[in-house]
């Protein structure tokens, strides 16, 4: 009864056509749309159809979206049709194959299942095509699910193992798990002399910050066994057991370009820095070849894998109460980096960068760092959201803002939000305002953003309106 078929869709200059969540089953039949000479955008998404991609949907769609579906088979070679395609949602298929040599110029926005996307010729012509399988390398990442952020780290590539980025093949290899941050600590050690911190009986140490007892000592760090968490912009970080069981992050920075003295200046102000919803910056070692962060070790990870990572069944999705949770404890905790001084940003401000404890108590992370490396390099090596004033506006790509206010409001429940969420629970207006929030925060003139005690006040608020039984953290 839910099937697409001929006299369903009769002729039409609808430019527009969204059928999600609409239980559709069965292959679409061939030339079903074709009576549809305007349409522009079409979503399919959320339903059941299955069989293999159709060769003939209209050639001058600009939106296709038909992610969460059965279709399987080869992605369809018809897409070489697709001249005007901007935005392509493929995700959640039992699809094979890649993209073909594409004449989709204007492509901007790919998704599908898994994080990697096969080689999309820049400008058309013959491009290198790759196959996608199990570990494929990519030569560009695409980012899963709602951080639609495509093709943002052009000509990288990166060697993907399950869905986290490892190693940037490019830059010569990496640490296989297991590594430890001693022996590269060691040897960048060894011979070097000069800088770092000596004690009375000339060692180097470790500089701690705040009160907190100092249960551990480079020594201890040395030895201690590591495992890769992942590659970031600024270095690789690594969960290191101690010999007495403490467990901490431990942040390798490269490619630190500013001196000696402003880079202690830097890390000081960075540990200096207290608040319950930032991760705390517990010490440091700087020495002319190796300059280790030491942080807590925030055992759920971050709010990116939570959302993204695990895709599969037995998956239990985060619930709206403790989403919005998670961004009132974000927002005080860029609230109290903002409250420091004129001058103090987060600097990168993203997903991966907000760390979840047991209880799903959010803490910011990475707070700082984008000034640590040097002035020059940085605009262009981070990822996460930075207002447009502070990066290049020459810089190609969708960011996640511009993607959402592309949108209209209207379209927001079927475009934007998690489908997740609107299937078990009743917060599509909440959901609405924290949009709303979010895309007034990103506003192109400073002016016209709200400031963060703004931000925080408006998510308190909207908390308040949560049914009973539900509380907002508290402050
Ligand atoms: N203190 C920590 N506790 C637990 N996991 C952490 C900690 N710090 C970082 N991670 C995780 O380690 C991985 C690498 O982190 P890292 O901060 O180096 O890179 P990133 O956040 O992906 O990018 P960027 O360097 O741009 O911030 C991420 O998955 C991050 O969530």
């Amino acid at each position: 009864e839910n099937q697409i078929s001929h006299p369903t869709i009769q002729p039409s200059s609808a430019s527009v056509l969204r059928l999600p969540g609409f239980a559709l089953t069965g292959e679409i039949p061939l030339g079903v749309f074709s009576n549809l000479t305007q349409l522009r955008t079409l979503s399919l998404r959320l339903n059941a159809l299955t069989g293999n991609l159709p060769q003939d949907l209209a050639n001058y769609l600009v939106r296709l979206n038909l992610a969460e579906n059965n279709f399987t088979g080869e992605i369809s070679p018809g897409f070489n049709n697709f001249t005007r395609l901007g935005t392509l949602f493929l995700e959640d298929n039992s699809l094979s194959g890649s993209l073909p040599d594409l004449k989709l110029q204007k492509l901007k926005q790919f998704q599908w299942g898994a994080i990697v996307v096969p080689s999309i010729p820049n400008g058309g012509g013959e491009g290198k095509r790759k196959k996608l399988s199990g570990g494929a390398i990519a030569e560009r990442r695409v980012v899963v699910s709602q951080d639609r952020l495509t093709l943002n780290r052009l000509n990288k590539r990166w060697e993907i193992q399950g869905d986290k980025p490892i190693v940037d093949a490019e830059n010569g290899g990496g640490y296989g798990s297991g590594y430890s941050v001693a022996a590269a600590a060691a040897a960048a050690m060894v011979g070097s002399g000069k800088g770092g911190d000596l004690n009375s009986a000339g060692a180097k140490k470790l500089v701690f910050f705040g009160k907190a007892p100092r249960v551990f000592d480079l020594e201890d760090l040395l030895r201690a066994s590591a495992e890769v968490l992942g590659k970031g912009t600024f270095g690789t970080a690594y969960k290191a057991v101690l010999e007495m069981g403490t467990v901490v992050a431990v942040k390798r920075l490269r490619d630190v370009t500013i001196s000696e003295r402003e880079f202690r200046e830097k890390i000081e102000t960075v540990g200096a820095m207290d608040h319950e919803n930032l991760v705390p910056l517990r010490a440091y070692y700087y020495s002319r070849d190796e300059k280790l962060l030491v942080y807590d070790y925030m055992s759920m990870g971050s709010l990116s894998a939570l959302l993204h990572g695990n895709k599969g069944a037995g998956r239990t999705p985060l619930d709206w109460k403790i989403r919005s949770g998670i961004a009132l404890a974000t927002a005080r905790g860029i609230e109290y980096l903002h409250s420091q001084g004129p001058s103090v940003s987060h600097g990168n401000i993203k997903s991966s960068n907000i760390l979840l404890t047991q209880s799903y108590d959010a803490r910011v992370s990475d707070f700082g760092l984008a000034h640590l490396v040097g002035p020059t390099s940085t605009p262009n090596r981070v990822a996460g959201y930075r207002a447009p004033e502070v990066t290049d506006p020459r810089k190609e790509g969708v960011d996640l803002p511009r993607w959402v206010q592309s949108i209209v409001r209207e379209e927001w429940t079927s475009e934007v939000f998690d489908a997740e969420l609107l299937r078990y629970q009743n917060v599509e207006e909440e959901m609405v305002q924290l949009l709303q929030l979010g895309v007034d925060c990103a506003a192109q003139y400073p002016d016209n953003r709200p400031s963060m005690s703004d931000v925080t006040r408006r998510i308190e608020e909207l908390c308040r309106d949560w049914p009973a039984g539900r509380s907002c953290p508290p402050a």
